[in-house]
């Protein structure tokens, strides 16, 4: 079971909700983290749980980051909007960068979120199931 964070801006979350609901087989095994509005959003209109932070300009993408940093997150989707400045600029950049740091695969449009929800189905990511393995706090 991977965790996985589903984090879409605000004129990207009904692409998020559609992602949401044409993969939700493809994520109901897993373990599904998300910011607050995107979390609320996913769930009304899936039958996926989600694990809900607090909304992103309240300090969401830190929250996420914060396990990202602990390399406790397998696979983040962000979906940003390229064409919006965000109040909470500085926290986006910094969950971006800590996914570099860890070398964890973040996808930030819906193309690329394909690809890698149909990796996962795939098994791509099985190899992580090993660091999950060696890292006592996260859940099977
Ligand atoms: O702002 C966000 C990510 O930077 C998303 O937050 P919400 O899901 O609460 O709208």
């Amino acid at each position: 079971m991977m965790q996985i964070a589903l984090i879409a801006h605000d004129r990207k979350k009904d692409e998020m909700v559609n992602f949401a609901i044409a993969y939700e087989h493809v994520l109901k095994p897993h373990k599904l983290y998300a910011t607050g509005t995107t979390g609320t959003r996913i769930m009304e209109n899936t039958s996926l749980q989600v694990h809900r932070f607090m909304s992103g300009p309240l300090g969401g993408d830190q929250q996420i980051g914060a396990l990202v940093a602990q390399n406790e997150m397998d696979l983040i989707i962000f979906l940003r909007d390229p064409l919006m400045a965000q109040p909470h600029e500085p926290d986006i950049i910094a969950l971006l960068r800590l996914c570099d740091v860890q070398g964890i695969p973040v996808a930030t449009n819906v193309a690329t979120a394909e690809l890698l929800v149909k990796s996962l189905e795939r098994g791509d990511f099985a190899w992580r199931e090993l660091v999950h393995k060696y890292k006592p706090g996260i859940e099977e």
